[in-house]
């Protein structure tokens, strides 16, 4: 099957900041627009420069930092919105204006109070005039899934007739199904008088159909979608990029389409606008929830662990997941226990395994979620983590303050008796501390997380570090113990690495 490529428009930083509570500010736009760049859509739409100094500013801003996409302001059929819009584009390395006008009867005659016959005259007006300023204009007719299909192809042709070279078929409020959205674009390719333009379809998420319509209109021939990160929108929000992006490349076989997206910023795009807008997504929602690939029940971890696709169609690492998240729970079964204990790094023998396992079950029953925590201080004495220890901890000396960057010398020493020392400097202390010992041991490792509490009370307290890193698609947890929370921190980052060498050892036998 021959795949053809459908354009990515991304309004986040638009329809997006329409919904409640999703505002954000002007160096927020600008990091927001940065990683869309990154992510590899085709189109930014920035925002509505006329509706406020603010808007413009950011639109502005952007259309001056983004070199590889695409950047749109968006217009109403006015003179002045449009002059405002292109004034913000201008310096886009890829400028474009974005006018619409509504063509449904209920819109022309309760909101815009205008004729049919007078809405086909504005539209040639005004991208006539879009065009006279800008080479790339979008037409975008409202409400154009309620509109009458005729009327709605008369008003595009006379778009396209302006300067238009790319007609968009809004589902402004969500209300068509994906049978009649693949027929509206079928219709609208079948009659228009050139077709040699693209045609982009946007749709809204009001009965849950958002993503369903939009795959079905790339299936009609759409070339260009209309979506948002997170389907965030007005309303019930946009059809959502990342699934529509994940349904054409895991479904490639039906869809035969791709996009220029790089699909492992997915997960990392969605992150950062949730941490911008302080507004995080269902733990269920596809792609990029913190469920989606994540296994609780024993019948599933086991089949992953088998064969991860017995339960999974996509890679997590493909949206830029680390991996796949093994939840242990009062539904798992024993071989995802065995699993993460050896994940642990603890050897035990069966026998120890099936009784700890015994006693997880019932903590499992009166605990939602057992952490690698909860599973250390259940194995407890039972097992023996008696990983070998490649790396031993010598000496180190650490440089840090306010006025000079952190820096770190840390000498180590291998079984063999090899002592090898490396300086390093990093965001603080214990990060160049880190990366002193990344120099020495240079192995592929990355640290996922690293956390610090007091074991014992009072001014000596012991402080344990836990560090969990990962290698080569396992993770293993390290701990360090010491008075100083730096010691304890380095010992605990050699200790993972020591079990991370363990298990590549182990892998190799
Ligand atoms: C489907 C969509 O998502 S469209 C985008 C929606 N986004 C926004 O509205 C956010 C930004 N909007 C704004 O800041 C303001 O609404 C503005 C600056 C655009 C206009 O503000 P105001 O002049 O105060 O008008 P207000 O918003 O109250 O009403 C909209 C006016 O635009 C007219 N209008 C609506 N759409 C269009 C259009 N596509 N082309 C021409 N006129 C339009 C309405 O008929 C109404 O006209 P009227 O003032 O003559 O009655
Ligand atoms: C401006 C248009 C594209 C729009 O946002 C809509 O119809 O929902």
């Amino acid at each position: 099957m021959s795949t053809r490529k459908v354009k990515i428009f991304d309004t986040t930083l638009r329809d997006g900041e329409q919904s409640p509570g999703c505002s954000m500010n002007f160096n927020e736009k600008l990091e927001m627009a940065r990683q869309l760049e990154r992510l590899g859509v085709d189109v930014i739409e920035a925002g509505f420069p006329v509706s406020s100094p603010d808007d413009f500013r950011a639109v502005e801003a952007i259309a001056k930092i983004v070199k590889n996409s695409t950047v749109a302001g968006l217009a109403r059929c006015v003179e002045g919105d449009i002059q405002r819009a292109w004034d913000a584009v201008r310096h886009a390395a890829h400028p474009r204006i974005h006018v619409f006008l509504a063509t449904s009867d209920i819109h022309m005659k309760y909101k815009l109070k205008m004729t049919p016959d007078e809405v086909v005259a504005r539209v040639a007006d005004m991208v006539r005039f879009a065009r006279s300023l800008c080479p790339d204009v979008e037409f975008s007719a409202e409400d154009a899934s309620r509109s009458d299909r005729d009327f709605l192809v008369k008003v595009f042709d006379t778009a396209i007739a302006a300067g238009a070279s790319t007609i968009n078929i809004p589902d402004t409020v969500g209300y068509s199904t994906p049978n009649e959205m693949y027929d509206l674009v079928a219709y609208v390719k079948a009659h228009l008088q050139n077709p040699a333009v693209d045609i982009s379809v946007h749709n809204h998420n009001d009965l849950g159909m958002g993503v369903a319509n939009t795959l079905e209109s790339i299936r009609a021939g759409a070339t260009q979608v209309e979506c948002t990160v997170n389907g965030i929108g007005e309303r019930a929000g946009n059809a959502a990029m990342d699934e529509i992006v994940m349904a054409l490349r895991t479904r490639g076989d039906f869809y035969g389409c791709t996009t220029g997206i790089n699909t492992r910023q997915i997960y990392r795009t969605s992150k950062l606008l949730s941490t911008i807008i302080g507004v995080g997504v269902a733990p269920n929602k596809p792609i990029v929830g913190a469920n989606a690939f994540a296994h609780e029940s024993g019948i599933h971890q086991h089949g992953v662990l088998a064969e991860r696709t017995t339960y999974e169609i996509m890679s997590p690492d493909d949206v830029g997941i680390y991996q796949n998240k093994m939840v242990l729970g009062k539904h798992s079964g024993k071989h995802a226990f065995a699993d993460r204990i050896a994940e642990l790094g603890y050897r035990m023998s069966d026998e120890d395994i099936a009784e700890a396992f015994e006693r997880f079950k019932e903590m499992a029953d009166r605990k939602k979620e057992i952490t690698d925590r909860d599973i250390e201080a259940l194995v407890g004495n039972a097992a023996i983590s008696d990983v070998k220890e490649t790396y031993g901890l010598k000496s180190f000396v650490v440089n840090s303050g306010t006025v000079i960057s952190a820096t770190a010398v840390v000498r180590l020493v291998r079984d063999d008796g090899e002592e090898k020392e490396h300086v390093a400097r990093g965001e603080g202390p214990i990060d160049a501390a880190f990366n002193a010992i990344d120099r020495i041991v240079k192995m592929d490792t990355k640290l996922e997380n690293w956390t610090m509490q007091a074991v014992t009370e009072g001014e000596d307290a012991l402080g344990e570090a836990i560090c969990k890193i990962s290698c080569n698609g396992h993770t293993v947890t390290g701990r360090g113990l010491s008075p100083d929370i730096l010691e304890s921190s380095i010992r605990a980052y050699v200790n993972a690495i020591n079990k991370a060498i363990a298990m590549e050892e182990k892998a190799m036998i």
